[in-house]
């Protein structure tokens, strides 16, 4: 038949299409039906009966059903395509035009067969007509030997993306294998190839003898369709890994690592970021994407393991440098020395306790209603802030991936969504000195007091007249706060004037059990403490804008120093808060889940109320197991020179602490089963207690 017959042949069946009568009952059968019925009644005056009448009469609910009858039909036919030349047909008929009456018609159905969409439509066409879109295999030859293996031929079309696969040359037998497979590539959605596959051809060119590199150059030299001929791996990789989410602890470039196998197929990533781990089968190299971004095929990034024999490496590779990240300031006061050299102003008085703590009003009034706020003693912060200063001076003193050796480089997390019926997510707001997070919190208090509240905190001091035991604070023995604080029952802590005061897990409880939110600020040091499964913390970084801003809205803002009583705000104090803004958001910038920029009060505050709502109603990532135990692990480097050994996790009811004298052999076993489990922390302790028998 000649094309042209075809396409007379598909303009007649169009017709006939077009045409054919509607079946009776079809749904404008029906539709042609009820309108006869209603009809009969549209004379009389029913209600919503015209309405009803014209929209069923409506040309184009008509049209709308037609056009459905006509799909229903077709989907019953088995569509077989008319031609499959429709683009020389429709040359031909280009070509027939001009010598037919030139009507308006026919300039238009010329205009529209010239226009290269409709070109282009019918040359997909006949593409698929064509069944046109598999790949042309070669024949394969006659004289194949017996002993020859079975090889598979492998035909790939390179898109703009990287193929997805690695190679690598056996160490023995010198073949180039498929290295890995990465997921959501080119390779790993054919389906076609897997790692351990052998490469014997790529393109028609023999692979052996040759570099992985020179490999790659002729895959990078080829255009469109890639061939390969493997010979396949005996057993292809069962994929039944659980997937697994992890938030990074640690910055990761791939171009800074030399020792990735193969840097483009790396995953850079910061520290903050939850990567969706897809592939462990690799013991030194894991395959994730990061779920901002799951479309994209994964990536390689060192495991769990091959990073922390790396931070263990670079640790030890630097014997003489003063490791002060494990020294724990906690309880330590400020010494004299530092004391002394504290600039002290001549118009300053040093407060008394009395004068701090009269200082801070706890009565506040608040939508029309006079309510108490405890938790804001500014002999507390101020006391925090001494032993915040040189904890931070301390770790500061260690290199930034020294600090991250103590650390685990990933933290398995799992999406919650909070039920109604849950307690609320502790809300945690962090910041350098002075940026405001107190204000905040009381703001954001003074709102609403029946929903937001600070815990009552404990301190050693005895109460004052007007105090009521369980209001302002829990007033305790030194030897109960003592017995909480090494029982890590206390979420923060420090020492003023000889007192002690701080904030009991416990505590916290209670306001969550009243069905509240709990707002309490914390040093950064101390996050990792409040991070349990019970508290799902959700922390809140309050960063200070740029100084020229800050000198512009803190012109009235005062505050507490060691040294002064609402003291006012010099640039030099707005620099050095910006400074530590910085630092704190580099050394625990994985911690926190949102930061705010506290520039206007009023759009800081309103930011910091939506903020908690997301943390209270949206799904978050949460560690899984509360935080890695590892890091529960505190050493404590006594003055004398022994070293004791304590877990942290509050949710252990029974401190454990063992006294053990030589620290560095501690440390060689402490640094060896960092990891995450309960039964690592047995493994840890079983081997301390064998290093020192005498401690047993
Ligand atoms: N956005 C803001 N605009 C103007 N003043 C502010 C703003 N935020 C806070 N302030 C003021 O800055 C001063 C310090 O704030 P605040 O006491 O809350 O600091 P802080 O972060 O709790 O630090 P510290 O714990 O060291 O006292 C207060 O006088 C407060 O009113």
């Amino acid at each position: 038949m000649r094309q042209s017959d075809r396409g007379a042949e598909l303009a007649d069946e169009d017709r006939a299409l077009s045409t054919a009568p509607i079946p009776e009952n079809g749904l404008s059968g029906i539709l042609r039906l009820l309108l006869q019925e209603l009809s009969l009644f549209y004379s009389r005056d029913v209600n919503g009966l015209r309405l009803l009448y014209d929209l069923l009469h409506s040309p184009w609910l008509q049209a709308l059903l037609k056009v459905y009858d006509c799909l229903q039909k077709f989907k019953e036919k088995k569509l077989v395509p008319a031609t499959t030349h429709a683009r020389i047909l429709s040359h031909e008929v280009l070509e027939l035009l001009p010598k037919a009456s030139s009507s308006p018609e026919i300039q238009e159905l010329r205009k529209v067969l010239q226009a290269p969409h409709c070109q282009a439509l019918l040359s997909a066409h006949d593409t698929v007509a064509q069944k046109d879109f598999e790949p042309l295999l070669p024949p394969l030859p006659d004289n194949i030997p017996d002993s020859e293996e079975a090889m598979r031929i492998v035909c790939l079309v390179k898109n703009q993306q990287p193929l997805g696969a690695t190679i690598k040359r056996h160490a023995i037998t010198g073949d180039i294998l498929v290295a890995r497979v990465i997921h959501g590539g080119l390779v790993e959605r054919s389906g076609l190839l897997y790692a351990g596959d052998k490469l014997v051809e790529v393109n028609g060119v023999s692979v052996e003898g040759l570099d992985p590199e020179q490999v790659i150059h002729i895959l990078a030299m080829s255009c469109g369709t890639i061939m390969f001929k493997v010979i396949p791996v005996s057993a292809p990789p069962v994929s039944s890994q659980k997937m697994v989410y992890v938030r990074a602890m640690i910055d990761y470039w791939p171009q800074e690592d030399p020792d990735i196998p193969c840097m483009d197929a790396g995953l850079p990533f910061l520290k903050g970021d939850i990567l969706q781990i897809v592939d462990q089968n690799d013991a030194l190299w894991w395959q994730a994407r990061k779920i901002s971004d799951l479309a994209i095929c994964a990536g390689l990034i060192p495991s769990n393991h091959l990073l922390k024999r790396k931070q263990r490496e670079f640790w030890w590779s630097q014997p003489y440098q003063p490791h002060t990240c494990l020294k724990s300031t906690r309880c330590e006061s400020l010494s004299m020395e530092e004391e002394d050299s504290m600039k002290i102003d001549e118009k300053c008085v040093e407060a008394d306790e009395e004068t701090f703590e009269s200082e801070a009003k706890e009565e506040f009034v608040g939508n029309g209603q006079k309510f108490f706020i405890a938790g804001f003693r500014r002999s507390m912060r101020l006391c925090r802030r001494k032993s915040h200063f040189s904890r931070l001076h301390a770790s500061m003193g260690c290199t930034c991936s020294c600090y991250s050796a103590v650390g685990a480089p990933y933290e398995e997390v799992v999406r919650y969504q909070r039920q109604p019926a849950d307690r609320h997510r502790l809300i945690v707001l962090v910041g350098p000195s002075g940026v405001g997070v107190n204000e905040l919190r009381r703001q954001l208090i003074g709102r609403n007091p029946s929903y937001f509240q600070s815990a009552v905190p404990h301190t050693t001091r005895s109460p004052k007249s007007y105090e009521m035991d369980g209001r302002e604070y829990h007033y305790v023995s030194r030897e109960t706060f003592e017995s909480l604080m090494y029982g890590h029952r206390m979420l923060e802590y420090g020492e003023y004037k000889g007192h002690l005061y701080g904030t009991s897990v416990n505590a916290v409880h209670a306001v969550l059990d009243e069905g509240k939110v709990c707002i309490m600020d914390l040093e950064p040091q101390d996050i990792q403490l409040a991070r349990t499964r019970g508290l799902k913390p959700y922390v809140i970084f309050i960063k200070p804008p740029n100084v020229g801003s800050m000198k512009h809205s803190r012109k009235n803002a005062k505050i507490i120093t060691d040294y002064f009583v609402d003291m006012k705000l010099k640039d030099e104090d707005l620099q050095e808060m910006e400074e530590l803004a910085q630092k704190l958001e580099s050394q625990f910038g994985q911690f926190f889940d949102h930061v705010i920029v506290n520039d206007n009060l009023q759009d800081a505050c309103a930011q910091l109320l939506s903020a908690i709502q997301k943390a209270q109603e949206d799904p978050q990532w949460v560690p899984e197991r509360g935080f890695p135990l590892a890091l529960n692990l505190n050493l404590v480097l006594l003055k004398t020179g022994s070293l004791i050994v304590c877990a942290k996790d509050p949710e252990y009811q029974q401190p454990l602490q063992t006294a053990v004298s030589d620290p560095l052999e501690v440390l060689t076993v402490w640094l060896q089963r960092a990891s995450n489990t309960h039964t690592d922390l047995l493994i840890w302790l079983s081997g301390i207690f064998l290093l020192f028998p005498h401690m047993s």
